[in-house]
């Protein structure tokens, strides 16, 4: 009897626990952390104190998790509605707002200090500006608002990079800028080519994603554009900014030209949801790869293999 008591506060606690690991979105933090890393590696030139990677990368988990639960309390109308996002332990009952704000605030305010204290106050003043934009302009102004919701609104998702930057010299430079807009670029294709998937959802709960609104046909075109613009701007970083290699050039030409491809199947599939699903999948390890790609190239070593396979050759 005792035993069973025990083990039910226990899986109670363990619930608890879960609920609020969940109230984060944690699924989407890692990709953010990649940018911030990206970043980093570029910025320090190869060379990135251990202490303060770690220190960025928490200080980051924790601002985009107090800014995902923010998120949660906001949209829980909304998100009880929609069949995609109903058990969030919001709108299930397993949270109480209260609570889930207390905890927001705390996430916020450990990142700030962590982030001033053993980084500088740019990184943390960025990061916590990422917190207050996606709330205020995404959350609260545009995501009901605008079928620009997400582009405006990527901004903030784009943020984590300049933290990053930010971390490691203390200021930003156009490299900094270049990585945001890269991010800020790619959001649109990764974004709508799940709403096409999901926007039945978004249509019932009456948020005006471009595809609810403007229709499949017009989403995909823009997805297109985008797509194209996001390849270009990678490049950049090769040409004319000098911030990353021939290595990182080789891997952005590879994975841009398959994002290239598939956004066009798109194009000619307005309709088809495989051919979105599978954009949208290949979204997130096009910004994973192309992120690492960027540490690769920057470290030490991979200038010493190019150095000699160039003295190989010659
Ligand atoms: C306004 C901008 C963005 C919007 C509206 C958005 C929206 C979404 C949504 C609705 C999902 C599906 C999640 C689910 O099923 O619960 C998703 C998945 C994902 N997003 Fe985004 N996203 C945005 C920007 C970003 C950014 C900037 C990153 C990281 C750099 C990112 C990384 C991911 C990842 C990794 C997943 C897959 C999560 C999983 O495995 O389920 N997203 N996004
Ligand atoms: C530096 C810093 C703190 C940056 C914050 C960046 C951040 C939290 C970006 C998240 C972008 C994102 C996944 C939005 C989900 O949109 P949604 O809320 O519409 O998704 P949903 O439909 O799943 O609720």
């Amino acid at each position: 009897m005792i035993e069973t008591n025990v083990s039910r506060h226990h899986e109670t606690f363990l619930q608890v626990i879960q609920s609020y690991y969940q109230l984060t979105k944690p699924r989407i933090i890692p990709l953010l952390l990649i940018t911030t890393a990206g970043s980093m590696w570029i910025a320090a030139k190869g060379e990135v104190d251990p202490l303060l990677l770690l220190v960025t990368l928490t200080g980051g988990t924790l601002a985009a998790a107090s800014a995902q639960t923010i998120n949660c309390i906001y949209d829980r109308d909304i998100d009880y509605d929609m069949e995609r996002t109903r058990h969030r332990p919001m709108p299930s009952g397993k949270v109480q707002p209260r609570d889930a704000l207390i905890f927001a605030i705390a996430l916020a305010a450990i990142s700030f200090t962590l982030l001033a204290v053993f980084a500088n106050l740019l990184a943390a003043s960025l990061a916590f500006s990422g917190i207050v934009f996606y709330i205020l302009v995404y959350t609260h102004w545009l995501k009901r608002h605008s079928t620009q919701n997400i582009v405006i609104g990527g901004a903030a998702g784009a943020i984590p990079a300049l933290v990053g930057w930010a971390a490691v010299t203390g200021t930003l430079s156009w490299a900094a800028w270049l990585i945001f807009a890269i991010v800020f670029l790619w959001t649109p294709p990764h974004f709508w080519a799940l709403a096409l998937m999901i926007r039945d959802d978004y249509a019932k709960v009456g948020i005006p994603m471009l595809p609810v609104i403007a229709g499949d046909v017009a989403t995909v075109r823009q997805i297109w554009y985008y797509t194209l613009i996001t390849v270009t701007a990678t490049l950049l970083l090769v040409y004319p900014l000098h911030a990353s290699g021939v290595i990182y050039a080789a891997i952005a030409v590879g994975l841009g030209g398959l994002f290239i491809h598939k956004s066009w199947r798109l194009l000619q599939n307005p309709e088809d949801r495989t051919v979105a699903r599978d954009l949208f999948l290949y979204s997130i390890s096009y910004m994973m790869l192309l992120c690492l790609g960027m540490v690769v190239d920057s470290l030490p070593i991979t200038h010493h293999l190019i150095s000699a396979a160039i003295n190989l050759i010659a």
